[in-house]
């Protein structure tokens, strides 16, 4: 099926291959999609220490947030801003994996550059997450220890 798509797809752009046709492996079903997604945030599981602290950070974001009673779209936005991060994290291992494929262990500006910006990103998306966090979950956690000692 995706092969006759990939034909019709050259076939309309005057025979130019789809550079996809030089892919190792495609996801054949909807199932092996979700199965080779899934080894991704595995493999950024087992191998990035920052990926295992957002989510860390996550479970107590949402464990507290629930035991909080924050309302539904105040959950929602915790929620959102992980998932923000965590693809971020993703996206930045991702990078970093065609990075050293190009470029091994090699030297190069570029390769500095895309690998930077990309942990830049991530560090954009955590600062964000942090303020998400202050602005939810430390009033209605603060207020009632300071209610009590003043
Ligand atoms: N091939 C390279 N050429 C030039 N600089 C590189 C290269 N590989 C890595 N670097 C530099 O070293 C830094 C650390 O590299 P690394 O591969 O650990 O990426 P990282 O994004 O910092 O990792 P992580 O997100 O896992 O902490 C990069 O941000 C970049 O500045």
């Amino acid at each position: 099926m995706t092969q006759k798509l990939l034909a019709a797809y050259a076939e309309k752009t005057s025979g130019t291959l789809h550079l996809r046709q030089r892919s190792y492996r495609m996801a054949t079903s909807l199932m092996s999609s979700f199965r080779y997604a899934w080894a991704g945030v595995q493999y950024a599981f087992q191998t990035q220490r920052n990926f295992r602290i957002h989510t860390a950070i996550a479970v107590t974001a949402i464990a507290l947030g629930s035991l909080l009673r924050l309302s539904p779209v105040e959950l929602a936005v915790i929620i959102l801003t992980i998932a923000v991060v965590m693809g971020l994290e993703l996206i930045n291992t991702a990078l970093e994996a065609v990075v050293d494929l190009t470029v091994g262990k090699e030297y190069h500006d570029l390769a500095r550059i895309a690998k930077d910006c990309a942990a830049g990103a991530v560090l954009v998306g955590a600062t964000a997450a942090l303020a998400v966090a202050a602005a939810l979950i430390l009033p209605p956690l603060v207020y009632p220890v300071l209610r009590t000692l003043f």
